[in-house]
């Protein structure tokens, strides 16, 4: 099956370059101190209280053992006192006790508590982050597999990644707790240490190896993943689910569903297994020179070396520090495991858009006087060996309204983002008043040209959200919504919504109400006219309209924009001949360019096409 193939393939590459990167997976780790600039940013002061509460929390272990082991050898003297007994240090001791015991129950829900806020803050933060950082793209690169792969991955980042701050937190107090231990069990027999570190350090060699097998394995998955969730939300979606039932295609999908997981799930239970073998026969070493240090301590008591009460303090810190430097070391493969899947975040953040402003940018000009003109535009998708258009040359008059004619695929949703500066020319050049279009401020280009896509956008809010959405700064300007939405013909549709202009659309949430396509264009089309754009494109904007609401919404264009420039795409003849010149695009190429009138003069393709469309075959 040619799709199994590649999808192999790419695993394969990925595979190797995974083993490649090795040693950019400790290297990783470099990650962490800006991994704790994004979260001190998040919130300095929650960042100060967590390592505060962390560092007294650090110190209570070691003052418990310390005041458990005064208790018995206080009672231990207490049982030889012959004569009358005084008790008021040990209940000191006690209640000294009891306090450290209900403090570090105190602290320790406060460090539960100021993780969780710092952790939601945090996550928060990086969703903003990464929507802003993706406005800042191409719109090319959105287009690329390989980014959408990058972008999934940093995308489970913002969430994933709040456990491990809690994790590099905790790692940081047991390590300072093990601190305060190690003096004591120094103090008693370094031997100790040593015996500790043998007990624990095959079991973190394993865990090492089996995160990053791990991450290997879920790196290499992550096309799969992608289809994985594509199927789940096409399978289940508000959106799809028509075309579902009437092709009944939920076995085909669910089908398909189950294949690709099988074989994820398949091959991560191999490595869950066999991590899960290898951790018990490592942590039953563990657990053996525990024993074996204790029969120490405990020959040490019986040969009088050291008091009961010692006893208890050496083998309570002993079994405390194994627990924590287990704990240590388990957390720290995972650490450095999380560390590497942070690379995948940071990397997303560090993409950097190609099409960029000049050093010295250019206001565009207002008015503009002569237009823009193609000079031997070529454009290549990044992903195709194919010109999507080729050798363009053409000057598009300052107010001139401009129709784009051509088959599908022609390129005519090509040039239109050309001219918005989407995408640059592979070759040639586009002018602005002379001047390449390269020159000019990014932000003020976008601002002067307005376009409404083909498949524009349904955003899922009220009708007056849809249509800010065309000039954002002015939401909340009802009045120039409402003055759009009567331009652009939706005010009729709007109005006989139950919520009017605060009617959410689409069906997606409470109370949404759908649309029909012809209604929904008119709203996006009030988009258009939102802004004060000098250039203003409309691909296919009519498309779903009924033959009347076309021809009016035209008229209505021509009038509105009156001495503004436009470009209109469109498949009927009907309102392309109310353009003043028509732009014939074939296979990417220009082939006709002038009045509709001149065009049937010339008697070529657009003339062909038009007596076709004229007698109802097209
Ligand atoms: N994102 C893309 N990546 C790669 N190739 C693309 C992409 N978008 C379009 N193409 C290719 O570029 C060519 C021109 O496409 P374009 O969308 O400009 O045509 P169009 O004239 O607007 O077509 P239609 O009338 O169907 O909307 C087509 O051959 C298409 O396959």
């Amino acid at each position: 099956m040619p799709m199994d193939k590649e999808r192999k393939g790419t695993r394969d590459t990925t595979n190797q370059q995974d083993k490649k990167s090795l040693r950019e997976q400790v290297g990783a780790l470099k990650n962490l101190p800006k991994f704790f600039r994004l979260i001190w940013e998040t919130s300095p002061g929650l960042t100060i209280a967590n390592l505060l509460l962390r560092l007294v929390k650090s110190a209570l272990p070691l003052a418990m053992l310390y005041v458990g082991k005064l208790i018995i050898d206080e009672v231990i003297h207490l049982i030889d006192v012959t004569g009358e007994r005084n008790l008021t240090y040990l209940w000191t001791l006690v209640a000294l006790e009891l306090g450290l015991a209900v403090v570090s129950d105190l602290i320790n829900r406060g460090i539960t508590l100021v993780d969780s806020l710092l952790g939601d803050l945090f996550s928060n933060r990086t969703s903003v982050v990464l929507i802003e950082h993706a406005a800042k793209l191409d719109l090319a690169q959105f287009e690329d597999a390989t980014f959408y792969d990058k972008l999934e991955r940093a995308r489970r980042q913002t969430v994933t990644r709040v456990v491990l701050m809690s994790q590099v937190l905790s790692q940081l107090q047991d390590i300072v707790t093990i601190g305060f231990l190690a003096v004591g069990l120094i103090a008693f027999n370094p031997w100790l240490i040593l015996i500790l570190l043998i007990a624990v350090i095959p079991s973190f060699l394993g865990e090492t190896h089996f995160n990053e097998r791990s991450y290997s394995l879920s790196r290499s998955w992550t096309p799969e993943r992608r289809e994985l969730d594509y199927l789940r939300y096409i399978g289940a979606s508000d959106e799809t689910a028509k075309e579902i039932k009437t092709f009944n295609l939920s076995g085909f999908l669910a089908k398909r569903f189950k294949e690709l997981s099988d074989k994820y799930y398949l091959l991560n239970k191999n490595l869950t297994i066999r991590r899960a073998v290898w951790g018990s026969a490592l942590s039953a070493l563990g657990t053996l020179a525990y024993y074996g240090a204790y029969i120490f301590i405990l020959s040490a008591t019986v040969a009088g070396t050291i008091t009961v009460g010692s006893l208890t303090f050496l083998a309570g810190s002993f079994s405390n520090m194994r627990g924590l430097l287990q704990g240590i070391m388990t957390r720290f493969s995972q650490i450095a495991e999380s560390a590497l899947y942070l690379q995948d975040l940071f990397d997303f953040l560090e993409l950097q858009p190609q099409i960029m402003p000049p050093a010295n940018p250019l206001p565009v000009p207002r008015p503009i006087q002569q237009g823009f003109t193609f000079e031997g535009v070529g454009f290549k998708y990044h992903n195709s060996e194919k010109w999507a258009v080729r050798h363009l040359s053409f000057h598009l008059r300052a107010g001139e309204k401009l129709a784009l004619v051509g088959e599908n695929g022609a390129g005519k949703t090509t040039l239109v983002k050309l001219l918005a500066r989407l995408y640059e020319p592979t070759e040639g050049r586009i002018l602005l008043d002379g001047i390449d279009l390269r020159e000019y401020d990014l932000n003020d280009l976008r601002h002067q040209v307005g376009i409404i896509f083909q498949d524009y956008v349904r955003f899922q809010m009220t009708a007056s959200d849809n249509i800010a959405i065309g000039q954002i700064s002015n939401i909340g300007d009802k009045e120039r919504i409402q003055g759009s939405a009567q331009k652009s013909l939706a005010d009729l549709v709007i109005q006989r919504l139950p919520d009017k202009y605060d009617q959410v659309l689409g069906k997606r949430f409470n109370k949404g109400v759908e649309l029909s396509g012809g209604e929904w264009q008119k709203v996006a089309l009030a988009r258009a006219y939102m802004r004060d754009a000098q250039l203003l494109i409309l691909d296919e904007p009519t498309s779903a309209l009924d033959a009347r609401a076309e021809h009016e919404v035209f008229l209505r264009f021509s009038e509105l924009i009156e001495g503004r420039t436009a470009v209109l795409i469109s498949h009927r003849f009907s309102t392309v001949r109310m353009a003043d010149r028509i732009l014939f695009l074939e296979q990417g190429q220009l082939k006709e360019l002038g009045s509709h009138e001149e065009l049937l003069a010339q008697n070529g393709k657009y003339a062909e096409l038009f007596h076709l469309q004229a007698k109802g075959y097209l």
